[in-house]
C-alpha cells in the first residue's frame, strides 16, 4: 500500500461516522479530498457542507453537495480533516496547505473532530514538521522576530497568499513539549491570525491508515 492509497483508506474509513441527513464539516488537504470523493455517493442522502477552503468548496459543489456559510450553521456532529503532525494526545499540527484559520473555525463549531492521516503522521512529540504560523501581511517581519525570541526559526512561505489575504511563516526548529501552551503564546503576538497548532481543541478520533489497515485511536 502507497502514502495515497493509505490516505485513501483512512478516508474512506470516516464514512462510518457520516449520518443521514446531517451536515458534515469538511477539511482541506490531499486526504480530505479522498473524503469528499468517498462522500459522493452520499450527496443526496446528507444535508450538505461547511467547508475550509475554498479548494474544498469547489469540490464539494462539483458533487452537487451543497456547501452552506458557516453563520448559517449552529452545529454540526462531525468534522473531518487530516493533519501535518499528530501527538498521543490527538493534539496536531495542521497547515500545511496553508488553510488552517478556516479549518480552526469550521472545527470548532463541530462536535467531534475525525482526524484521517496515514502513519507517516503519528510522531511522539511533534516539530519536525514546520508549524504553520497565519500572519497579517504588514506585521510579517515583526511577528518573524516575536517568533526568534520564542526560539523558533519562521521562514516566510514565498507566494502563498490564504483564502483570508494573509501570508504564512513556517517556523522551523520548536520541540513542541507543550503544544496547548505554545498554541497560547503564539496567538497572543499581535498580527498572529492564528496558528497551526490545533491543541486547545485537538481531535476527538484519529483514524491511522497503514500496511495492515486502518487504526482507530478514540
Ligand atoms: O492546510 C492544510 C491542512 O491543514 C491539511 O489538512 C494538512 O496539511 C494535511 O494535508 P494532507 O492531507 O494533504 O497531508
Amino acid at each position: 500500500m502507497n502514502q495515497k492509497d493509505k490516505k485513501r483508506a483512512a478516508a474512506e474509513a470516516a464514512i462510518q461516522y457520516v449520518e443521514e441527513d446531517s451536515i458534515i464539516g469538511v477539511g482541506t488537504g490531499s486526504t480530505t479530498n479522498y473524503f469528499i470523493d468517498a462522500l459522493a455517493p452520499l450527496a443526496d442522502k446528507i444535508r450538505g457542507a461547511v467547508s475550509s477552503s475554498e479548494a474544498s468548496t469547489e469540490r464539494l459543489k462539483a458533487l452537487g453537495i451543497e456547501v452552506f456559510d458557516l453563520n448559517q450553521v449552529s452545529s454540526y456532529d462531525i468534522y473531518v480533516d487530516g493533519a501535518d503532525e499528530v501527538n498521543p494526545q490527538k493534539h496536531m499540527i495542521k497547515g500545511g496547505g496553508a488553510a488552517l484559520t478556516r479549518e480552526k473555525i469550521v472545527a470548532a463549531v463541530a462536535k467531534r473532530f475525525i482526524c484521517i492521516t496515514d502513519d507517516s503522521k503519528p510522531v511522539d512529540v511533534m516539530g519536525k514538521f514546520p508549524l504553520p504560523v497565519e500572519v497579517i501581511p504588514m506585521a510579517r517581519s515583526y511577528v518573524a522576530r516575536e517568533i526568534v525570541k520564542l526560539g523558533g526559526d519562521p521562514v516566510y512561505r514565498q507566494g502563498v497568499v490564504t483564502d483570508n489575504g494573509n501570508v504564512i511563516l513556517d517556523v522551523h526548529n520548536m520541540q513542541i513539549t507543550d503544544p496547548v501552551s505554545l498554541e497560547n503564546t503564539l496567538n497572543q503576538i499581535t498580527g498572529v491570525v492564528t496558528n497551526g497548532l490545533f491543541a486547545k481543541r485537538g481531535a476527538d478520533i484519529v483514524l491511522v491508515a497503514g500496511k495492515d489497515g486502518v487504526k482507530t485511536i478514540s
